[in-house]
This record gives structure tokens, C-alpha cells and sequence, in this order.
């Protein structure tokens, strides 16, 4: 089997083949960089993070373009509010998107292009529009005609006639449905020249000009949050294929993130920020959370299933340690066919997890038997799977102290399994006094040790 994916255009799975072959080219909408982000704001991220690693496994140069919306309304109005220019609240917003991306282990996108950067590819668009006659300039704003365009509501399945949107009326806007592609300079406000006046952007225009800039007129997968699909995306697929650009061959969607059922979101305060979250949970814990639950599938956040989460994690992670321990390194092995075949399967996560899971018993099963081969070959296949889904806890980026085989972590493994033994020791001659010093000096050094079945284990504790 090969990649299928879910395609919300044609509401059906399709065969995935890229555009240009050996290449795969996906656009993710990116943040409105207005306020520090939540874990709803990074779970599209991680989601397409899992699905790039997976086009890079199955062989494809994989072109990311995630974008920064860095002007809107909401970032006027709160740098106002907060009596800060717009442009600082914008970048330092954008700083905290880019360290919780970071620190949740995604692959940096191979661009992320800001919108005020593209207003000359944003303008060009226009006057495509403009020049067929899917656009009209009135009173310096620059507006996108519905009407004018037959496959509008297609995306979302819509009918034209049911479609809800811009119900104010507003100066020379010929229906009310039409969008905003420019709006025209406010007093005070940022805004930049075009050809009907200075304005500044529309969200809809900039995502559909940053994407043909970077990925060419028809690209392969177009994600985003499924709140997304209407207006945002029905409105930039219009832009796009009025223009003449065939623009996406997939439209992807990852579900929400909710608390007691109602979409996370800074607009409703139910929010649990990316700090808060790392002072109790290791970054893969958090990881592990959000990406094993199909991403089409919503996430109803609770503590238990975020302990669980966290176990699952620990669960993985102590065998492979046990594995390395007891046969020496872990290479990265080959892909079990049935985690290959989940992962073609519409990014079947839960199922492949089942299968790393699995894994895992047997592993521990053999290593229990002392059939060191036989470990070491399941272990190296937990380390491919779990490599496809950014969580190795064998990698530099997770193993604690930056990498299992680096000279450093190498040194600080001495150093505490040392004073571990001592802590043994002590505890068998009953000098409980000698003890409680070893524990002591690991926790002021930031080791956290867990009294396991298989003999205490270590990590450095993350905040
Ligand atoms: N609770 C959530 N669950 C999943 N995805 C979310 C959630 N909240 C926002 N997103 C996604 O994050 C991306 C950035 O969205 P955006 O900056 O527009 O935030 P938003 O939807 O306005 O949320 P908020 O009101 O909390 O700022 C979008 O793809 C959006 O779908
Ligand atoms: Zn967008």
C-alpha cells in the first residue's frame, strides 16, 4: 500500500502522489503571532511535523512552508492595549511560537515566510484577480467577488446561497459575502502602498501569495486546523484558482484541541500555555500526547490522559534504556510492515502506536529471557517507529544531557550511576545517613531518580 490521506475537498482518501516526483511541497497555515502559545495553537504543527517525517522515511524531499501572520486586527488592538509597537508584539509572539516548536521536537519548516514581507506577491495576486474580473478596487479597499467564481463553497460544501459571512454591510462592497483581499490605511495603523491606495493585508490573500511564492502555482498538501476550512481556506482557494492556479492537490485538516467540549482558544480563556505544561511534563511527554491520537480526532484535554501519555513515554523509554544497558548501543532497525502500513493508512497513529507498544512487550519479554538478540532487534525497530514520530527518547534531541552517545552524557552517566551505586551500597549496610547524602547531591545536581523493577533510572529534570 501506498500513502493515502484524507482530502476534506473530496471529503474522501485518496492515493497520495506528489506533484513533481521525489518531491513533496505542504503548506501549513501558521499563527496569528498575537499571544504565547497554547497546546491547541501546536498540535496542527506537530501533526504535519509527523506527516513530513513520514514523506521524508518513504523516500521525498519534503518542502514545509509555514507562515507567520504578523499583522491583523488582534495585534493592533493588544500592542495597543499593552503600549507596544505592533511590530515588537508581532516578533516577540512569533519567538514564542518558534521555542514551543522547537521544544516539542519539530523539524523547522524549510521557510516561514512573515505576511508584511510578501505585500509585492500579495499585490501581483490581486491584479490577476482584477484583470479577470474576480476583484474589484472600492474606496482603497480591494474585494474578492463570489459570485464571480463557481466553485465557491465547494471546499467547505457549501452552497453559494447558504454561505454566511461579512454580514455588515460596508462601503462599496457589492455583496455582502464578498471578502476583504486589501483593506484600505486607518489613521494610526500600519499599512503599505499598492496600486488602489496604502492598506494593509487581508488574512485570506496572504496565505494564498506566500504559498504559490514558495511551492509554485500547484503544490501537494495545503494543512491547517479544521476551523480553518471556512472561511480561510474556501477563500484562499477561491483567490487561487480564480487567478488560474491549480493551488492545492490536498486540503488537510487536524481536529481541536477542546476543554469540557469547546474549542481551546485565547477568545474563550480555557488555555493551558506551553510553559505551564513543560514545568510538569517532559517536552516528549507532551509530544507523545498530542500526536498519538489521529489527528483527525479531537483531543479533550484531561489530566489522566495526559499521565497516561506521559507513562507511555516512560514505558518506551525504559526499555530502550534496559536494551541499551544490557546489549550495548541501539542502532535504528527497520520499520515493522504493520506500523509502515498504519502510517499509510491516513497517519493511523493510534495504530502505531499499538504497534511500538507491542514491540516493546516483546522486547521487554526477551530481554527478561535474556535473548540479547532478540532484543536489540526490537529494540532498534522501537527506535525507527519512534524516530517517524519525533519521540526516540535514544536521540540527541530527547536523551537527557543532549544525547545518549555523546561524550558529555557519557560523563554526567558516570558521575550518576556512581553515586547511585553509592546509594545502594549505603542502603545495604543500613547507613541510611550515607544514603539520603547520595539522593541528595542528584537532586541539587537536577537528577530526578525513580526506584524501578529494573533498578533506579535517571533523568535530568526539565525546568
Ligand atoms: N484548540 C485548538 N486545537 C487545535 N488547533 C487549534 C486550536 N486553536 C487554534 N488552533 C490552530 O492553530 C493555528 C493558528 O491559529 P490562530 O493563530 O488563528 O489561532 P486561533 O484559532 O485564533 O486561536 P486563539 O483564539 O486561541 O488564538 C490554526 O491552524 C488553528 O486552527
Ligand atoms: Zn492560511
Amino acid at each position: 500500500m501506498t500513502l493515502h490521506l484524507f482530502d476534506t475537498a473530496t471529503r474522501s482518501v485518496r492515493e497520495f502522489h506528489p506533484v513533481r516526483s521525489g518531491t513533496a511541497s505542504i503548506y501549513v497555515c501558521g499563527a496569528t503571532v498575537q499571544g504565547v502559545p497554547h497546546i491547541g495553537h501546536v498540535r496542527g504543527s506537530l501533526n504535519y511535523d509527523v506527516l513530513r517525517r513520514w514523506l521524508v522515511h518513504s523516500g521525498l524531499d519534503v518542502f514545509l512552508v509555514r507562515n507567520v501572520t504578523d499583522i491583523d486586527d488582534k495585534i493592533l488592538t493588544k500592542a495597543a492595549d499593552h503600549g507596544r509597537p505592533w511590530w515588537e508584539w508581532a516578533a516577540t509572539h512569533e519567538r514564542a511560537f518558534e521555542d514551543a516548536y522547537d521544544r516539542l521536537g519539530c523539524l523547522p519548516p524549510s521557510i516561514n515566510p512573515r505576511a508584511t514581507g510578501h505585500v509585492t506577491q500579495m499585490v501581483q495576486l490581486m491584479e490577476r484577480l482584477i484583470d479577470r474580473g474576480h476583484a474589484y478596487a472600492a474606496d482603497g479597499d480591494v474585494y474578492f467577488s463570489v459570485k464571480s467564481f463557481d466553485a465557491y463553497g465547494a471546499l467547505s460544501g457549501q452552497q453559494l446561497d447558504d454561505v454566511q459571512q461579512g454580514e455588515t454591510p460596508t462601503r462599496g462592497k457589492r455583496d455582502p459575502r464578498d471578502f476583504a483581499l486589501w483593506k484600505s490605511a486607518k489613521p494610526g495603523e500600519p499599512s503599505w502602498p499598492t496600486p488602489w491606495g496604502d492598506g494593509r493585508p487581508g488574512w485570506h490573500l496572504e496565505c494564498s501569495a506566500m504559498a504559490t511564492a514558495y511551492l509554485g502555482a500547484e503544490f501537494d498538501i495545503h494543512g491547517g486546523g479544521v476551523d480553518l476550512v471556512f472561511p480561510h481556506h474556501e477563500n484562499e482557494r477561491a483567490q487561487s484558482n480564480a487567478a488560474g492556479d491549480p493551488f492545492a492537490r490536498f486540503w488537510l485538516h487536524n481536529a481541536w484541541v477542546t476543554m469540557s467540549g469547546e474549542k481551546m482558544s485565547k477568545s474563550l480563556g480555557n488555555t493551558v500555555s506551553i510553559p505551564q505544561m513543560l514545568a510538569d511534563y517532559r517536552a516528549p511527554e507532551l509530544r507523545y500526547y498530542l500526536v498519538q491520537p489521529h489527528y483527525r480526532s479531537t483531543i479533550e484535554y484531561s489530566d489522566g490522559a495526559l499521565s497516561e501519555a506521559a507513562q507511555g513515554y516512560r514505558r518506551i523509554e525504559q526499555f530502550l534504556r534496559r536494551a541499551a544497558s544490557q546489549a550495548g548501543v541501539v542502532p535504528i532497525g527497520a520499520l515493522p510492515a504493520e506500523f509502515t502500513a498504519a502510517m499509510d493508512d491516513d497517519l493511523a497513529t493510534p495504530q502505531a502506536f499499538a504497534v511500538v507498544h507491542n514491540t516493546v512487550r516483546d522486547g521487554n519479554a526477551a530481554l527478561d529471557a535474556a535473548d540479547t538478540p532478540k532484543a536489540l532487534e526490537l529494540a532498534a525497530a522501537v527506535r525507527a517507529m519512534t524516530d517517524v514520530l519525533g519521540l526516540d527518547p535514544l536521540s540527541a534531541r530527547w536523551s537527557e544531557a543532549g544525547g545518549s552517545e555523546t561524550p558529555t552524557r557519557q560523563a554526567l552517566a558516570g558521575l550518576v550511576e556512581g553515586l547511585l551505586a553509592e546509594r545502594q551500597r549505603a542502603r545495604a549496610e543500613k547507613d541510611f545517613a550515607r544514603a539520603d547524602a547520595a539522593r541528595d547531591r542528584l537532586q541539587e545536581a537536577g537528577i530526578v531518580v525513580e526506584d524501578t523493577p529494573n533498578g533506579p533510572q535517571w533523568t535530568v529534570r526539565n525546568s
